[in-house]
């Protein structure tokens, strides 16, 4: 078994090359003006410098508007977007980019539906639901309803850490982790030594399949 990881949420040339030298296989950036760990353009633009060949480069957005994201394509060279809204599939397909689609998941059933909807995606990530937030939440919800069957490479999200990073990929088998919160020292400002652990728990659970 693999599973490859993203550290999202990055704000510092530091924490990207934590990241990086870490081992991280994608490094995301916040384009979303509430959030604490929300970049603009020109900071995204410098951060992404620091990102060598084959780590790719993630462009987190929240419902923007079209030319909102096309002006961040303009600037930072993004691999892939993730859309972490109520983006639409044909919404989400206008870009000339490969794109991921965020759920927010409380139901059973709702994965399923989500892996028709978002079938031309290119990976659908499994996030908590919350009431007032879109994400980024630091909460993990019921691993028990993500199916086994996936025509999508599956993300799993939502309050991960070292501490529970282990026991998830070894019982969800995802593609892909996804992590903010859970390598923080506050509130957009990453925590190195965190990052290294998260890593190599995931690189742990991998090793003993
Ligand atoms: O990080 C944010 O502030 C954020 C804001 C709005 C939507 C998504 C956001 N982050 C993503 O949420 C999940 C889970 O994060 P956490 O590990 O529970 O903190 C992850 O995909 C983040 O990239």
């Amino acid at each position: 078994m693999s599973a490859r990881v993203k550290i999202c949420g990055l704000t510092r040339p530091e924490d990207v090359d934590a990241a990086v030298d870490c081992g991280a296989d994608a490094v995301g950036f916040v384009f979303y003006g509430p959030s604490p760990r929300a970049v603009s353009v020109a900071q995204a633009a410098e951060l992404v410098r620091r990102v060598p060949a084959f780590v790719s480069v993630v462009g987190l957005f929240v419902n923007p508007a079209h030319q909102e994201v096309e002006a961040v394509l303009e600037k930072v060279p993004l691999d892939l977007l993730q859309f972490h809204g109520d983006e639409t599939a044909a919404f989400c397909a206008t870009f000339a980019r490969r794109w991921i689609k965020a759920i927010r998941v409380r139901e059973p059933g709702q994965i399923e539906r989500a892996f028709d909807e978002y079938r031309a995606s290119s990976g659908l990530l499994v996030d908590a639901w919350d009431p007032e937030k879109y994400g980024g939440t630091g909460k993990a919800f019921n691993w028990d309803l993500i199916p086994t069957e996936r025509p999508l490479p599956l993300i799993l999200a939502g309050g991960l850490s070292s501490a529970n990073v282990f026991a998830a990929v070894n019982q969800v088998k995802p593609w892909a982790v996804d992590v903010s919160g859970g390598v923080e020292q506050g509130k957009g400002i990453k925590d190195c030594q965190k990052i290294s652990y998260f890593i190599k728990e995931v690189h742990r659970v991998c090793k003993t399949d």
